[in-house]
């Protein structure tokens, strides 16, 4: 039986297979800086760091908002058929607005999910007035930027603004401003996810997930799952840190240490449409993992990854399906500054310099170091069984 992570509640019978507490080292965040500072690298990303940081954060007090009284009205039809928000437009119109304010002698280059087209026509003005409003009162809550309220063309070009198709050259932004839209409109897990490119490698990333607990979710003390809200972040060579995200200091977490996929309990998607669950299965089982697969919804699943609360996450989309840079560079380097390793299924580490797309010709497979040979020979086995039996 598969095991589903609401944000309410945690089913608990099956407990016995996770650990009992998240892999967190409550160090003092400065003396960590200061042991970093040999890496001259990151120096230079800390302005950026923070700009994400409280773009994410803002952006979630919005979509905590839409969330809380999601209407039948705010969801629309896009031509992919995914569920598209006021949340998602609005949280992107929010990320790119803090990330201009907050580093104004910066260029900016911005590769995000959403596009205006659908507000700019007839059907969608009545949207576009509700994104307006939301960012508007976001902003005035915040305090900090509400000299003047956004109209509703600086709303669309604010979302045009996330058009860039990234590459290889220069500093991109890269965001998903609702990751996971459909457990957003269950009520579950979603994440904010914002990344920055420089020379096609990723250098910073913030993962906003306003409905992780804080807790691991491993642990079978359900009260440890009450409170929630944790604001991932990394930035090359200074390792990953979280923190809530009503504001309280960071901790640098670890991704799990084990080297027994007996303890070890894997992640994949909660959507059986975005991932192929008996492949998971099939590799769980060749691997020796005894526990049944964690579903959650988005980049969540990295971010519990990073701080241990499960040792592997398996990700095999259906046939046909593109992987996109947002969906994965944020929790990317989230996981791996916390010691983890994130490749396609063929031990390749991903490719963010290719523009919009990764290409992959199979999945992406994500765990510690010392896991990794075993769970790369189990994919290997595995594919090579699904092929043979076609
Ligand atoms: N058919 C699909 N296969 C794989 N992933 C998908 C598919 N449709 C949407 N997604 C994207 O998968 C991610 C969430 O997947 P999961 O929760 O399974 O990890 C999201 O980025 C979601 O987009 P979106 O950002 O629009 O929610
Ligand atoms: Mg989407
Ligand atoms: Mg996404
Ligand atoms: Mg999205």
């Amino acid at each position: 039986m598969a095991m589903m992570l609401s944000s309410g509640s945690i089913n608990l019978l099956t407990r016995s297979v996770f650990y009992s507490k998240p892999n967190i080292e409550a160090k003092p965040v400065f003396s960590l800086l200061l042991k970093g500072r040999t890496v001259a690298s990151s120096m230079s990303y800390a302005k950026e760091l923070a700009a994400a940081k409280k773009a994410a954060s803002l952006a979630a007090r919005l979509c905590q908002k839409v969330q809380k009284g999601l209407l039948q009205s705010d969801v629309q039809s896009k031509s992919d058929k995914s569920p598209v928000t006021v949340a998602d437009y609005g949280s992107q119109v929010l990320v790119s607005f803090v990330l201009k304010r907050e580093l104004p002698f910066e260029s900016f280059s911005l590769v995000a999910e959403e596009d205006s087209g659908d507000l700019r026509k007839q059907e969608g003005q009545e949207t576009l007035q509700r994104i307006t409003k939301i960012v508007n009162d976001t902003l005035d809550s915040d305090g900090a930027y509400n000299e003047f309220p956004l109209s509703e063309e600086d709303v669309l070009n604010a979302i045009d603004s996330g058009k860039s198709e990234g590459g290889s050259r220069g500093r991109h932004w890269v965001l998903d401003p609702i990751d996971g839209t459909k457990g957003f409109m269950r009520g579950d897990q979603y994440a904010i996810a914002l990344a920055l490119l420089d020379q096609g490698k990723v250098v910073l990333g913030v993962l906003s997930c306003p409905n992780l607990p804080l807790a691991s979710i491993a642990s079978s003390d359900r009260h440890a799952h009450d409170k929630v809200g944790c604001l991932f972040s990394a930035q090359v060579g200074w390792g990953t840190y979280m923190q809530s995200l009503d504001g309280a200091p960071p901790v640098k977490v670890h991704v799990s240490a084990t080297e027994n996929p007996e303890e070890a309990s894997f992640f994949e998607s909660y959507e059986a449409a975005h991932s192929l669950h008996d492949l998971s299965s099939s590799i769980a089982d060749i691997l020796g993992v005894k526990a049944p697969p964690v579903r959650i919804d988005s980049q969540a699943k990295y971010g519990a990854l990073s701080r241990g609360d499960g040792a592997i996450y398996l990700r095999f989309p259906h046939k046909g399906y593109r992987e996109k840079i947002w969906d994965h560079a944020a929790g990317c380097i989230v996981v791996t500054e916390a010691g983890g390793v994130v490749t396609d299924a063929a031990g390749i580490p991903l490719d963010f310099s290719k523009g919009r797309y990764l290409d992959l010709a199979t999945g992406i497979i994500v765990t510690n170091k010392k896991l990794m040979p075993a769970l790369l020979k189990a994919v290997r086995e595995s594919l090579e069984a699904k092929a043979s039996a076609l």
